[in-house]
């Protein structure tokens, strides 16, 4: 691919090599072969790979665009730093989180450990309270609150309290030496506003950042890039107004807003051909997202014709849309021989709406895969091992200890970890710190104080020897011995009651190893994008990365087959056909809080519009829109109604920002005949 392959402002801003620069424009319209492509020119004009950074908002982007990049500048492409903004967090704060009081070995907690952690501060063992407790402070921490901020400002009583509780949850964390997702952004943020020296070298060190996806970052993520690329500002950020979904998760279009007048040399470039998109798919795009206030104005055109019309797909019930779905897929793949799995898309707004497509696609024998549900990491065995690689890499984190230390079981009862644990807060200890002070004889018995002191021999001497085992035949051995030594496949094979399900969980275990003993050897990148070089590593170097990785299982699966994926993960992707499913009122736009204040619906609204337009513009080549006249609701079955923006989407430009409610209901009526017409020609179609 040469620069030739861009049109004239996606060239205008790929040349533009110092200075911030904005990409701001809609959707398909080559945003991020933007990114891609000046990454590879940075490098061809001299900048040295190490010194460019592109940032997206998943691990998956992240090896994509590493992948794209390869294409274009080979071995170069694995020195450049591409990954989330939570992946660059982590470097930061492993090459220089001491000037924060953290070793470099410290551990990731994941939502569950912070939750449960939150429930050990508090005084609940209510999961709802406690996850209420967790998403304030996410919220706090998200605008840059710490905890003795958060104190000053909180208004109310039950403020004050989760106050409190953040300053408890705070000191645990820090006695863990662990972090939070969120402090993976905070805690740099806060490192290179204190710490000059440490910001001087990073602004040194990165001659450009490029920023995917940037109408989704949050305020600390602005002023963390703003800190890394100083008052030079050698930055290029694309995004999309229109596509600003998670508002809910503190993003905020304030970003957009404030870089000019941070930046008063900033180039701003629009784009506005789209090249994924056929002229109807646009339209209804386009429609959809014209009642929206905008930003900027903005008239996206295609040039791939006219293509076929949007279909709405008016379906009984739940199980039917996921049946017609199936069958859509089968048709149009049927009807040509060049579609393959992989060019299917069904999404929708919510994760438990994939079950039913599972279902309907296995009865079908179509094969697929759920994005943006569980994943690899998720699963418990996996948890497990990983549990005891975070012991080796920080033996204070006491959640990874408190799941070593049982699983599987090896004789120490409750009691004992309940005064193990008593001794540790006392003292203000690790649990693993605790095992070998020399108050513990004073209250466990000799034979207890032996077990646990065995159990930290057993944990020093692992870590002492995953350092030491480089390239893959010594790691796979490592793997072997240590599994045999904890007795980790008797343990599945207790634990499950079903023999069969007890084999798939060993062969996980078995593949896991596999996979991380290949990394030993070099054999397969980093996709958390911290390093990308093809050395041998030590056991203990990829025991280190893995923290972040979610998408082991994504990349391994067999690539051609269909994805199901909520709206929100298909972010920044395309497929020639998508079937975009429960488009009803109350799922998308999702029911809101009628109790809430007006302008808080708006907003809301609004959201939920964008997410609709992402969704449209998934779509290459053909697009379905379906939705049911009856819905499950908890355990009723209740009368559903269509989305709006069905009725907004079949409009045509220009007529649908007038007298919106009037409006609507006409229109809806109009639409249900076209949708009995789109009806009957899909049916026609599919006895073709
Ligand atoms: N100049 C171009 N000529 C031909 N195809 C292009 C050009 N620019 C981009 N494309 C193609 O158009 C499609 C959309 O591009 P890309 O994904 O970069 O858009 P985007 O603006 O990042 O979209 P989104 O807003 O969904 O993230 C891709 O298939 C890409 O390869
Ligand atoms: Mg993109």
């Amino acid at each position: 691919m040469s620069v030739a392959s861009l049109n004239l402002a996606q060239q205008d801003a790929v040349n533009h090599l110092r200075g911030p620069c904005l990409v701001l424009a809609g959707a398909g319209s080559g945003k991020t072969r933007v990114i891609t492509q000046k990454i590879a020119r940075l490098i061809q004009t001299g900048l040295d790979p190490k010194r460019v950074a592109a940032i997206t908002f998943t691990n998956k982007a992240a090896s994509e665009m590493r992948e794209r990049a390869r294409d274009l500048i080979g071995k170069a492409a694995g020195e450049v730093l591409i990954c989330t903004f939570h992946a660059l967090g982590v470097r930061l704060l492993r090459e220089d989180g001491a000037a924060m009081g953290l070793k470099a070995q410290f551990s990731i907690l994941d939502s569950d450990e912070c939750l449960s952690l939150l429930k050990d501060c508090g005084t609940t063992t209510d999961a709802a309270t406690a996850r209420q407790w967790q998403w304030t402070i996410s919220r706090w921490k998200n605008e840059g609150l710490t905890p003795e901020q958060a104190m000053e400002q909180a208004t109310s009583e039950s403020e004050r309290e989760i106050a409190r509780l953040m300053v408890l949850y705070h000191e645990r964390l820090t006695a863990y030496q662990g972090v939070d997702f969120d402090d993976l952004i905070g805690m740099p943020l806060r490192m290179l506003k204190n710490h000059d020296a440490v910001r001087e070298r990073w602004q040194q060190r990165l001659g450009h950042v490029l920023v995917d996806e940037y109408q989704d970052t949050n305020a600390t993520q602005y002023e963390l890039l703003k800190l890394l690329v100083g008052t030079e500002g050698n930055f290029t950020a694309v995004g999309d107004d229109d596509q600003s979904i998670y508002g809910w998760r503190g993003a905020t279009l304030d970003n957009l807003k404030r870089l000019p007048l941070d930046y008063p040399r900033l180039k701003v470039i629009k784009l506005e051909q789209n090249y994924r998109s056929t002229s109807a798919i646009l339209r209804a795009a386009n429609n959809v997202i014209g009642p929206n206030p905008k930003l900027f104005p903005k008239r996206l055109f295609s040039e791939l014709g006219e293509g076929e019309p949007v279909r709405v797909v008016d379906c009984d019930h739940e199980m039917h849309e996921s049946e017609r779905a199936s069958a859509r897929i089968q048709s149009l793949r049927a009807s040509s021989v060049q579609k393959e799995w992989r060019d299917f898309a069904i999404l929708y707004r919510a994760n438990h709406q994939a079950r039913l497509f599972e279902q309907a696609l296995r009865r079908a024998q179509i094969p697929y895969k759920v994005s943006g549900g569980q994943s690899f990491f998720d699963r418990a065995e996996i948890k497990d091992l990983c549990s005891w690689f975070r012991l080796w890499i920080n033996e204070d984190d006491d959640p990874a200890f408190m799941r070593a230390i049982t699983t599987p079981k090896r004789g120490i009862g409750h009691q004992t970890m309940a005064q193990l644990g008593d001794l540790a807060t006392k003292y203000r200890l690790s649990l693993f710190g605790a095992l070998f002070s020399n108050s513990l004889g004073g209250v466990l018995s000799a034979r207890a104080v032996g077990s646990l002191q065995e159990f930290g021999r057993f944990v020093n001497d692992l870590q002492h020897r995953a350092k030491h085992t480089i390239g893959e035949e010594a790691a796979k051995a490592f793997l072997t011995d240590w599994l045999k030594d904890i007795g980790y496949e008797k343990y599945l094979y207790d634990a499950e009651e079903s023999e069969k399900l007890a084999a798939a969980r060993w062969s996980n275990v078995l593949d896991f190893c596999e996979w991380m003993a290949g990394r030993c050897g070099g054999r397969i990148d980093d996709a958390a994008g911290a390093s990308g070089g093809s050395d041998s590593k030590s056991l203990l170097e990829v025991a280190q990365t893995i923290s972040l990785l979610s998408t082991l299982s994504e990349r391994e699966q067999n690539p051609n087959v269909v994805t199901l994926s909520t709206l929100h993960a298909s972010k920044g992707l395309e497929w020639p056909h998508v079937i975009l499913a429960g488009v009803n009122e109350g799922l998308l736009p999702f029911r809101a809080d009628e109790e809430a204040p007006a302008e808080a619906i708006t907003a809301r609204i609004e959201e939920e519009r964008r997410l609709m337009y992402v969704g449209i513009t998934r779509a290459r080549q053909t697009l379905a829109v379906s939705w049911t006249r009856r819905r499950k609701k908890g355990r009723e079955i209740i009368a559903a109604q269509p989305s709006r923006f069905i009725a907004e989407m079949a409009l045509d430009k220009g007529t649908a920002r007038e007298d919106p409610r009037e409006k609507l209901k006409a229109l809806r009526a109009e639409f249900a005949l076209k949708a009995a017409i789109t009806e009957q020609a899909a049916q026609a179609a599919s006895k073709e």
